[in-house]
């Protein structure tokens, strides 16, 4: 008779468009795990509260949204917009609301076989022994030129020094809270592809991962 089920979690952290839901997506089919983008559950919360004409600074309000929310219908290009990614980072500062998202992200992690989470806690605080842990990282100024050439890419229009300090400005936000600021987890393997294309930092994420699952 087999034992039971062995979980197998890789929690991804890092900042704004530094490349992180990129690798997971990508790890997630090489090894098999459900793939949950956590950034997406504080843009639905944002995003209910703006359809909804309610305020982004009252905790009671948004954390009621995030009690109700179901990650099974996260719309990711419903929830892409850089109006949405703002007001998320606004209602990410509330305990409330982490407390209920954090629960979800949890039960989500624990799924079989297993599961790869990015986002900006996932090594400190919604996974803290998972047994993989990725900091993805990059200069603000190479992950600025990343979200330029992906808005023009998809035929919009957008100005590089904006983009820079709107980089700067959720990082500070996302680092400064109180409540899970973004940092590495101790035990976090940290990845600058500051100068990695999408296939090095893959294959150096997979070479990481490998080893530490002793393949
Ligand atoms: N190593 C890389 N080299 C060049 N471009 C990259 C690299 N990694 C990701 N990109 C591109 O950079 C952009 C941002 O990547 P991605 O959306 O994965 O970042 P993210 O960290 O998940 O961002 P956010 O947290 O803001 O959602 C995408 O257009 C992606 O294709
Ligand atoms: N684990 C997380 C994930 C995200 N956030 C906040 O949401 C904002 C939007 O995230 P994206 O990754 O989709 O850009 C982000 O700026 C954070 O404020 C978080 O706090 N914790």
């Amino acid at each position: 008779m087999s034992g039971p089920q062995k979980i197998m979690a890789i929690a991804i952290d890092g900042p704004a468009a530094s490349g992180k839901g990129t690798l997971a997506r990508r790890l997630a089919a090489k090894y098999g795990l459900h793939h949950l983008d956590t950034g997406l559950t504080y843009r639905a919360v944002a995003k209910a509260l703006l359809d909804k004409g309610l305020p982004l600074d009252d905790e009671a309000v948004a954390e009621r949204e995030a009690r109700t929310l179901d990650l099974s219908r996260l719309d990711r290009e419903l929830l892409s917009t850089h109006e949405v990614g703002e007001a998320a980072s606004r209602v990410a500062v509330m305990p409330g609301v982490r407390r209920a998202l954090v629960e979800k992200q949890r039960a989500f992690a624990a799924m079989p076989p297993g599961a790869i989470l990015d986002g900006r806690d996932i090594g400190t605080v919604v996974c803290p022994d998972a047994p993989v842990k990725l900091y993805v990282t990059a200069s603000a100024a190479v992950r600025a030129e990343r979200r330029w050439k992906e808005v023009v890419e998809q035929g919009g229009r957008a100005e590089y020094a904006q983009i820079l300090a709107d980089v700067e400005r959720r990082d500070a936000r996302d680092m400064g809270r109180a409540d899970s600021p973004l940092r590495p987890a101790d035990d976090a393997h940290l990845l600058d592809t500051s100068e990695m294309d999408i296939e090095t930092a893959f294959q150096a994420a997979c070479a990481y991962i490998d080893a530490a699952f002793g393949r």
